[in-house]
Formats: C-alpha cells, sequence, structure tokens
C-alpha cells in the first residue's frame, strides 16, 4: 500500500539559525500508530509542525495521501486532525458551538449525530453548552481532541496527548486511539512515557538532536536491540565474586544474594551454559533464576546516550 504521509529529505532551520531538524526521511503507513520518542527539544513538535502545515520546513518535503503540503495545503491539511501540546482553548464559546466551528473550517458538511457521538465518546456531552474557559483542564483538553477529530480525519497527530493528564482521562485517550484505528485511521503520537509508545505502537521512531535515528517495527526494535538479563537467586550470599567468573561480567546485588548476567539475545552462543557449569565448579549455588528482555525504555536511553 502506498504511504499516506512521505516525508523527504526534510530540513529545520528557524530563524535564529538553531537546526531542529536534519535530512529526516520516513514513510508512514496508513492505519499504523506511529510513536516518535525523543528527549526534550530533539525535534518532535517541529516535525508535527511542518506536516500540519504550521511551521514552513527549510528544505525537503512533505506529501499527504499525495498532496504537497505546501503546493496543496488545504487537500492535505483537510486528512489531518492535531492536538498540540499546548492548550489553546480559553474562549467564551461552548464546547458545541467550537467543535461544530472546527469541522466547518475543514469545509465539512454539518453533522451534528457525528459530533454527539465524538462528544459521548469524549465524556463531554454534558459539557456541551458550558463555555470552554469555564472547564477544567482535563476537559479542556477533551475539547482539544474533539476539535481535532471534529472533521473526521485520516490522520491524528497527538503532540504528547497524556502529559500532566489524570488516569481517566489516559484510559479514555488510549480507548478511543484503539476505536480510531480500527476505523483505520493513521496515528502519529509523542510521547515521554515509553510503557505507552511500547503497548500502543506499531512502529517506533527516535529522534535525537533534530535526526531520525531510528524506525523500526516494535517487535523487531525490542528483539534486535534488546539485550537479555538472567538474574540467579544464590543460596548463600556471596562476599565478592570469585576471580574465575571475572569472564562473565555478572553484576553483583548489595546484599550479595543475586547475580546478574547480560547476554546478547541475538547471538547464538549466549554463554548461558559456560556461565552455569562455572558456577557449579565454583561452589556457587542458586535457588532460582529467571531472564528479562529488557524495555523499550533501556533501548531507548542507550540509544541517545550512545549518539550523544
Ligand atoms: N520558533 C523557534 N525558534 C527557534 N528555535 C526553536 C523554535 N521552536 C523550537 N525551537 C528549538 O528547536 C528544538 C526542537 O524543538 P521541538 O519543540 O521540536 O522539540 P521536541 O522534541 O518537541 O521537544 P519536547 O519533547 O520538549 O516537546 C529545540 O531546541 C527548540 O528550542
Amino acid at each position: 500500500m502506498a504511504p499516506i504521509i512521505t516525508i523527504n529529505n526534510l530540513s529545520k532551520t528557524y530563524a535564529s539559525g538553531f537546526t531542529a531538524l536534519r535530512h529526516v526521511q520516513l514513510d508512514i503507513e496508513p492505519g499504523e500508530i506511529l510513536a516518535l520518542l525523543g528527549p526534550n527539544g530533539a525535534g518532535k513538535t517541529t516535525l508535527i509542525s511542518i506536516i500540519c502545515g504550521i511551521v514552513n520546513a527549510s528544505a525537503g518535503s512533505v506529501k499527504v495521501a499525495g498532496h504537497d503540503i505546501r503546493d496543496d495545503y488545504r487537500d492535505a491539511r483537510s486528512l489531518i486532525g492535531l492536538v498540540p501540546q499546548e492548550l489553546a482553548t480559553d474562549s467564551f464559546e461552548s464546547v458545541w458551538a467550537t467543535v461544530n466551528f472546527s469541522r466547518g473550517l475543514f469545509g465539512k458538511a454539518p453533522n451534528p449525530a457525528y459530533l454527539e457521538k465524538l462528544l459521548h465518546q469524549l465524556s463531554l456531552w454534558d459539557k456541551r453548552d458550558s463555555r470552554i474557559m469555564a472547564l477544567s483542564g482535563g476537559m479542556k483538553r477533551r475539547v482539544m481532541i474533539a476539535k481535532a477529530l471534529s472533521h473526521e480525519p485520516r490522520i491524528l497527530f497527538l503532540d504528547e496527548p497524556t502529559a500532566g493528564v489524570d488516569v481517566e482521562l489516559r484510559r479514555d485517550m488510549w480507548d478511543m486511539v484503539r476505536d480510531l484505528r480500527q476505523d483505520g485511521v493513521t496515528i502519529i503520537l509523542t510521547t515521554h512515557y515509553i510503557e505507552e509508545a511500547e503497548e500502543m505502537a506499531d512502529r517506533i521512531g527516535v529522534i535525537n538532536r533534530g535526526e531520525l535515528v531510528l524506525v523500526d517495527d516494535k517487535v523487531s526494535l525490542m528483539q534486535k536491540l534488546g539485550t537479555k538479563e538472567l538474574r540467579l537467586q544464590l543460596q548463600a550470599p556471596l562476599q565478592h565474586l570469585p576471580q574465575a567468573l571475572e569472564p562473565y561480567r555478572l553484576e553483583l546485588s548489595d546484599d550479595g544474594l543475586e547475580l546478574t548476567y547480560r547476554f546478547d539475545a541475538q547471538h547464538e552462543n549466549t554463554g548461558i551454559a559456560d556461565l552455569l557449569r562455572s558456577l557449579s565448579q565454583q561452589g556457587v549455588d542458586f535457588k532460582d533464576l529467571h531472564s528479562k528482555q529488557s524495555s523499550l525504555e533501556e533501548i531507548f536511553v542507550d540509544l541517545v546516550r550512545r549518539k550523544a
């Protein structure tokens, strides 16, 4: 299937002279959930803002369903819903009027039934006649989502959607993301909550210092980059590691009761058999052992540190 978004050699240097994006190359597939991870200031919002036509690129191009975002802005933008990081909703208007107006901005015919469903989904129906300025922060954020979805976009950008929101809204948000995905909506989100990306995304892109360091299928990313850990609970505490065990670079816990061995899960010879043999030769007995795959968070921190 043709990509729904094609980003070609995209760079951005702000007027200040600061280069926020460098040669970003990325195809986004229809219907996928792509999570963009990166430390503060990495360029995630800049990338989203360019795709949504809020910021101009310095070089390169972006096409949305074949429409160039510069030459064919209206067609490209009408396919996109954006939930920005900042709340910009201190308005005197009611929730209903705001969301209805937002739909009209994209040239869509009124559809009260759709908007009603949307407001119910976001638990905003009871607040439909309230002025936005009188709503709580969490409710305002729900309004931002309703606005972004008011014109039934095929692509939804969520820029740090769950930063500072309560558990209930976070859960509602992810339920909604799952429903949208069922309907074939493509979702691009940035998040600092890596476990969220781990749970929700099909693909993960990592941005660091303006460069797209890596994009990969979540599962294969975790397999490829993830080291595994083997933890052994010892029968009796060890004061220090016997010299014969040094080649295994084991980590001994402070209480001397746990040994951790890290190995490359991709490598055919993990070294575990040798390790277990050496332990028995050294008279180190263990009562339990378990292994653990490194989390996306560990992979991410490692990647960003390596490139720093
Ligand atoms: N209008 C601007 N003028 C100059 N520099 C800017 C401008 N907007 C953003 N920047 C800089 O570009 C870099 C990338 O910012 P951006 O907001 O894209 O990062 P981010 O990855 O979204 O960060 P965060 O996770 O903190 O939201 C930052 O160093 C930021 O200070």
